[in-house]
């Protein structure tokens, strides 16, 4: 019997951010592996339209809840939604929700956060700093709170190379960003954003830490824990391979590298990719959720859930295996054939933005516009340009995590619980897990059919014959205005092939 799955028995665990990526895995975990766990409170807010059961219905049908389903068929009574926005007051939750969620929480999984590299600074302190300082307030106040799992980022100390399992203090104290942005205008704090962030790339990696901060300082007596994630990619293992259901991260890349939109990015081919599957992030969230509450560690554990320093895989192979993918699977209706190459320059990276991504967009445009059509790839393909460029920090640096604390725990871990709850990345096959996160970006994220295999292939092989074409015709253009122009050329001309003058 697992350890670890019995202590979530009976009991009511609260979850942020439960609507994202992490957070789905994470509750599907709990309910899959401890069927009789009470309850899981989630926050959620209505969004695009739908209303919290909406929601709530919509990833409980989906496919990562079809095992859950089969385990715990009442699955849907264990989930309590509570409305919540945590850019509010209070999260802007009912007396009587609040009332149930302070008396009655065993464990806090904070796993809510904005994620966008590009977010203003207000935004982000409101959602990273501000929330995690209410929602701790708010655990203070839970008497049977027995722990509080924070989620942050490896990438928090991005500006340090090697990065220890330990809390680095940000120059200017949260307090006092907090109070800040209470009085200062949006001019004002775009002015002093950059001198904020400093050698971090964004405000998302800046806020994190100011989050972590928080949680060091205004923790009281709680039982907190930190997990810091790297870049966390499709499932592993389970519930099954290849689960994904965002953008973020590679899997955008992915696609626009299987669409044939991305033909070259700048990359550091030889620089560590630190992916880690969201199931072994989840896999160490839950178990150190259990450690942090049975073993009451006596000063804040952050634990690194990386995988650099103990199974590493740099871009260069990364990227092979999902070029070498794409072409077993390739994707439906690309743009241009797959071929992306890495470049390690400016000046290349900027002429191959030229010739390989604006310049077809723009003849793209043009074919569109003849055919009555309204241009579109131009705007398209400056998107993913920008979007590449909020990348590239993260594709061009190296860090070294060290992992002590994760590492002890699982070596505390009952050779059942390590099985159940596994996280130990030595595991992983980069191959095989790059293999099935492609196909998994195919079905759960592009939901294409893999009966269209055939059809995607034969699109290919015409778009072969257009780049044969197209760049014979180039040539042949190239030589006639050259034979024009010089008599050696001319010579040549005449001597290869004289029939088409
Ligand atoms: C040879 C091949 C090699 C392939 C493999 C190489 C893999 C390299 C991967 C490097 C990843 C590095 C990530 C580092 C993560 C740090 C970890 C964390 O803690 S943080 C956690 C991780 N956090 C993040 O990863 C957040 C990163 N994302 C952001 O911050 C924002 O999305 C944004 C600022 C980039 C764009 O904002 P904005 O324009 O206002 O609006 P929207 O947001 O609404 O999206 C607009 C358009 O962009 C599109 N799209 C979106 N994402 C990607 C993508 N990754 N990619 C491509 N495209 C992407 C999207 O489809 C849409 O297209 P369309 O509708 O226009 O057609
Ligand atoms: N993905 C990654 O590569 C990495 C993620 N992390 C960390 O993991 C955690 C989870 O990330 P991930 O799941 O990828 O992110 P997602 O963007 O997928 O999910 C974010 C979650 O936060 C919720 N949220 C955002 N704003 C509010 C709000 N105002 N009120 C209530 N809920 C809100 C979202 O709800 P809604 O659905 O309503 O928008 C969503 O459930 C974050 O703390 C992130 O920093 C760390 C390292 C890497």
């Amino acid at each position: 019997m697992s350890m670890i799955a019995a202590f979530y028995s009976n009991k009511s665990v609260l979850i942020t951010g439960a609507t994202g990526f992490l957070g789905k895995v994470l509750m599907e975990k709990l309910f899959r592996t401890s069927p009789h766990l009470k309850v899981i409170y989630i926050l959620v807010r209505p969004k695009s339209g739908q209303t919290l059961q909406e929601r709530v219905f919509q990833i409980l049908n989906s496919k990562l809840f079809e095992k859950v389903k089969e385990v715990c068929p009442n699955v849907h009574e264990k989930i309590r939604p509570i409305s919540a926005d945590l850019n509010q007051r209070d999260f802007a939750i009912s007396k009587e929700d609040m009332q149930e969620l302070l008396s009655c929480t065993n464990i806090i999984f904070h796993c809510a956060a904005t994620v966008r590299f590009d977010a203003h600074l207000r935004e982000a302190v409101q959602l990273n700093v501000i929330a995690t300082q209410q929602l701790l307030l708010m655990a203070s106040q839970m008497p049977k709170l027995e722990a509080f799992i924070h989620i942050s980022t490896a990438f928090s100390n991005c500006n340090l190379s090697h990065i220890d399992e330990v809390i680095y203090p940000c120059p200017v104290e949260p307090r006092k960003i907090i109070d800040s942005m209470e009085w200062l205008d949006d001019s004002i704090i775009d002015e002093i954003t950059p001198k904020l962030i400093g050698d971090r790339p964004n405000t998302y990696t800046y806020t994190k830490a100011l989050g972590e901060m928080v949680v060091q300082q205004e923790s009281g007596n709680l039982n907190v824990a930190i997990v810091r994630p790297s870049i966390v990619g499709a499932t592993w293992q389970e519930p099954f391979p290849g689960w994904v259901d965002n953008l973020n991260g590679p899997s955008g890349l992915i696609i626009a590298a299987g669409k044939g939109f991305l033909r070259s990015i700048k990359a550091t081919p030889m620089a560590v990719a630190d992916l880690i599957p969201v199931d072994t992030v989840v896999n160490l969230t839950i178990a150190v959720g259990w450690y942090t509450a049975v073993h009451r560690p006596k000063s804040t554990l952050i634990y690194h859930s990386t995988s650099g320093n103990l199974n590493p895989c740099n871009w260069y192979k990364m990227g092979l295996q999902v070029l070498a993918t794409i072409e077993k699977i390739p994707f439906e209706s690309a743009f241009r054939r797959p071929n992306a190459d890495f470049t390690t320059n400016n000046f290349t990276t900027q002429y191959w933005n030229a010739v390989s991504h604006r310049a077809p967009a723009i003849i793209y445009d043009f074919y569109l516009r003849l055919t009555g059509r309204k241009p579109r790839m131009l705007k398209l393909m400056n998107r993913l340009l920008r979007t590449i460029s909020m990348l590239e920090y993260f594709i061009n640096h190296s860090w070294e995590w060290s992992t002590n604390n994760t590492e002890m725990l699982l070596s505390e871990l009952s050779p059942e619980d390590q099985r159940v709850f596994n996280f130990d990345v030595r595991q992983l096959n980069w191959l095989e897990y790059i293999e099935n996160y492609v196909l998994g970006v195919k079905k759960y994220l592009l939901k294409e059919d893999l009966a269209g295999i055939p059809k995607a292939k034969q699109h290919l092989k015409r778009l072969r014959n257009i780049h044969y074409l197209f760049n014979t015709a180039l040539f042949l253009i190239v030589w006639r205005l050259l034979i024009a122009r010089s008599q050696m050329a001319r010579n040549i001309w005449f001597f290869i092939c004289p029939m088409y003058l």
